[in-house]
């Protein structure tokens, strides 16, 4: 099966840097092969080359800030820096002198003149993070920030111009917020050029097994030891559970599992009781056919079936006739199928 995997250097800022800001050099690694999140990778594609803002929303652990990473790597601003910014942590007069920084004496506390974000970001990207947690008397400052390219730092009677491009990520709902005024309209539509939706990760079934081995892949190559694998029950089980905490309550829970197995399997007892007596979710498509070869269920009508077409081409040993048969399909039918869909198929 093909995978999706997007790799990424995400360089360091420099000079006089707000501390919250990770000064390390991070990679990352997209991994992901359901129909939504090929959709989310084909958008953010689109618009990494492109200079307009863009919002990510999605549920929290969906990858955001991965995505958001991504759509950096990929524009002309890649080899400047990426700078997240953490809007649940900002109030006040901090959120001013954190963003466009200060001069010295500004306040008190202040004994030394700071750039912020988006000066030290320049020529880079702006990732504003639960953007929806900007108080409403400070996003008019944004908004004068965005529209008219210039920073003034706090306290300071001079004005800088800054060449950054922002992306934003939230987990709420901004339309619903600009409805209900607690998110400015124009605010809004400035930074909502172009959005991006990544699913929970319930909704992208075919996804969970193949981040499982990554995240145990990972583990394996930070102790290097030999790769584990997962028990035919922890695939069904990890499939069938619904990740309110999404891919990275995923994360968390292979990580636990690989340090708490002691064999080269890992089994059901080295899975967190929620998952362990979790029931699958009545909602989800749970016919055989529409299982994948690794036991991952589906749950859109249109994932049920290119995972029977999959699995009755394994069945099958790559002899279309026989798939058909099986599907109960005509042959012509099935080739429209598989050619659709994209299925790659190992011929016989
Ligand atoms: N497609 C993916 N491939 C590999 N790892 C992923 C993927 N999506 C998310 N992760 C991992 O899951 C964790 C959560 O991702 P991330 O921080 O990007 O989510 P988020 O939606 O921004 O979360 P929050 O809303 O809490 O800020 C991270 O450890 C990230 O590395």
């Amino acid at each position: 099966m093909k995978v999706t995997q997007v790799k990424n250097k995400v360089m360091s800022a420099e000079a006089s840097f707000p501390a919250s800001i990770p000064s390390s050099v991070k990679s990352f690694e997209l991994v992901g092969d359901s129909p939504a999140f090929k959709c989310v990778l084909d958008t953010a594609s689109v618009v990494g080359s492109r200079e307009c803002p863009v919002i990510i929303t999605g549920e929290t652990g969906t990858g955001k800030e991965m995505v958001a990473r991504m759509i950096h790597h990929q524009s002309s601003r890649a080899k400047s820096v990426l700078v997240p910014v953490d809007c649940t942590t900002l109030t006040g007069q901090l959120f001013e002198s954190q963003l466009f920084g200060h001069v010295k004496g500004a306040f008190t506390g202040a004994h030394s003149d700071s750039l912020g974000f988006f000066r030290a970001a320049e020529g880079g990207t702006v990732f504003l993070d639960e953007v929806a947690e900007i108080p409403l008397e400070l996003q008019s400052k944004l908004l004068r920030v965005l529209q008219e390219g210039i920073v003034t730092p706090l306290g300071s009677t001079k004005s800088y111009p800054v060449n950054v491009r922002v992306i934003c990520a939230t987990h709420r709902d901004l339309r619903k917020m600009v409805d209900d005024g607690k998110f400015r309209q124009d605010l809004y539509y400035r930074l909502n050029v172009v959005s991006v939706d990544l699913p929970p990760l319930r909704d992208r079934a075919a996804d969970v097994v193949l981040l499982a081995k990554h995240f145990l892949a990972k583990q394996s190559n930070l102790y290097d030891e030999s790769p584990k694998v997962l028990s035919p029950e922890v695939v069904k089980a990890i499939s069938s559970y619904n990740w309110p905490g999404n891919v990275r309550e995923l994360a968390n829970c292979m990580e636990r599992a690989y340090v708490l197995s002691t064999t080269e399997e890992i089994g059901m007892d080295s899975l967190p009781d929620e998952i362990r007596n979790s029931r699958p979710d009545e909602m989800r498509y749970t016919h055989p056919a529409a299982v994948l070869n690794d036991g991952s269920a589906v749950m859109t009508l249109e994932e049920a079936m290119v995972s029977a077409i999959k699995a009755a081409m394994v069945e099958s040993n790559g002899v279309k006739t026989l798939a058909a048969e099986i599907l109960d399909v005509e042959r012509h039918r099935l080739n429209r199928l598989i050619n659709k869909y994209n299925i790659e198929v190992a011929c016989a």
